[in-house]
């Protein structure tokens, strides 16, 4: 192997990384339930590669257990750049950025605004930098691509000082639609340029309104924590519920932080039996089915709201674990949004088809999310790796 650059996105319950040499993906793993059991698995391209086993719970273990083995398995010397998906970078980031000292001063300011992603992220870099200290490293934002967002998009109605002081709509998971708007020519043609609503749909979940491949709205905000439901967080809320349990209930801000970004979701709504679809699809229990139908319900509700920033539909895109493998999930989606005239073949959604449409109406498409692509493309173009 000769200089490869490894990417790594710490995600609010996993970790993932693959390495890229030459342009082609050589490893890819996946680190899922980090709080709890980490467990890794390797995709196929690591066939007969010998995985590692973590010592503990959380990002360090893992971190520290990765580039035990990466040390190990591909050599110190060889890697060009390691390349970090960063949650959050503020108003004046709208591309990725070489680390520096500086930039780590920055973005710590913002880990307030990212609690699940940021800190986990900014760690993980020092701790490259403590191995390995003449690396370069890249922060690859998910902030970046949502900063083509009209003003109108972007901004509460607040006073005018909070706006100014960047109390703003951010949006995230922008490295997933950077990598979807890169597929839209060849999954939609003509269409490419057109309005197209993309579903994020993974622990995190979010949507962006695409048009001429930009980003034009999203339901995310100035944290992960506005729009859609998720796993285990509740999307938008009333803030007076918020003023309720500080004031009412005399809850205290940890308190109150918890439930936002931990206790609710599908995890809160089904009553705590599981913050994974799978289960919840799996369960006859009936929190388990409501908490799927609120699901839907919130998907229903955002998808509106951003098909008519966008003026109709040309075609929507599913993505992340929810959006690419439950198949009932986006079913129940579609149905919701027939009166748009998406028609889904059942078939080829059964089957988890790259189109789903039957050939009337807006496009429905499945792109397999990856982060880890768009992030090593952001570092060859930060760094203008040559080859690579
Ligand atoms: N086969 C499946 N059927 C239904 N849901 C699935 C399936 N596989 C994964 N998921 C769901 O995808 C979600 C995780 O998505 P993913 O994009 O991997 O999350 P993240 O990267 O944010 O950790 C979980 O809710 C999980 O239940
Ligand atoms: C921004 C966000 O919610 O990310 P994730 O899906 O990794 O939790
Ligand atoms: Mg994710």
């Amino acid at each position: 192997m000769s200089s490869p650059i490894l990417t790594i996105n710490a995600g609010s319950s996993s970790l993932k990384f693959a390495l890229y040499d030459q342009g082609r993906q050589r490893l890819r793993g996946l680190v899922e339930r980090i709080h709890e059991a980490p467990r890794l698995s390797l995709h196929e391209e690591a066939a007969g590669t010998e995985g590692f086993t973590v010592e503990g719970t959380g990002h360090a273990a893992v971190a520290h257990a990765l580039l035990d083995w990466l040390e190990g398995h591909v050599g110190q010397a060889s890697f060009a750049a390691v390349g970090h998906r960063v949650v959050h970078g503020g108003r004046t980031h709208d591309q990725a950025r070489r680390v520096d000292a500086a930039l780590l001063d920055e973005l710590d300011e913002l880990v307030p605004l990212a609690p699940l992603h940021q800190p986990q992220a900014l760690a993980i870099i020092r701790q490259i930098h403590e191995h390995w200290p003449d690396l370069p490293q890249v922060a690859c934002f998910d902030t970046a691509f949502h900063r083509t967002q009209p003003w109108l998009n972007q901004c509460y109605a607040l006073p005018r000082q909070l706006t100014d002081e960047g109390i703003q709509r951010y949006g995230f998971h922008g490295l997933s639609y950077a990598h979807v708007a890169r597929q839209l020519p060849d999954l939609l043609g003509e269409r490419a340029q057109g309005r197209v609503l993309v579903a994020h749909l993974g622990h995190g979940c979010s949507m962006c309104a695409i048009r001429d491949g930009r980003s034009l709205a999203t339901s995310m905000g100035f944290t992960a924590l506005e729009g859609l439901m998720m796993g285990r967080r509740a999307g938008s809320l009333d803030p007076g519920v918020v003023l309720y349990l500080l004031q009412g209930k005399r809850w205290n801000a940890e308190q109150i932080e918890r439930m936002l970004y931990h206790d609710s979701g599908l995890y809160g709504v089904s009553g705590g039996i599981s913050d994974d679809m799978r289960d919840l699809l799996d369960s006859p229990d009936a929190q388990a089915q409501e908490a799927v139908a609120l699901f839907v319900r919130r998907a229903v509700r955002e998808a509106g709201a951003l098909i008519a920033l966008l003026g109709g539909l040309d075609a929507l895109v599913f993505t992340a674990g929810i959006g690419e493998k439950a198949a009932a999930v986006r079913r129940a989606i579609c149905a919701e949004l027939g009166w748009l005239g998406i028609a889904l073949d059942d078939t080829a959604n059964a089957h988890h088809a790259r189109r789903l449409d039957t050939g009337r109406g807006p496009r429905v498409c499945v792109v397999t999310a990856d982060e880890e692509a768009e992030i090593h493309h952001s570092v060859s173009e930060c760094l203008a790796i040559a080859g690579d």
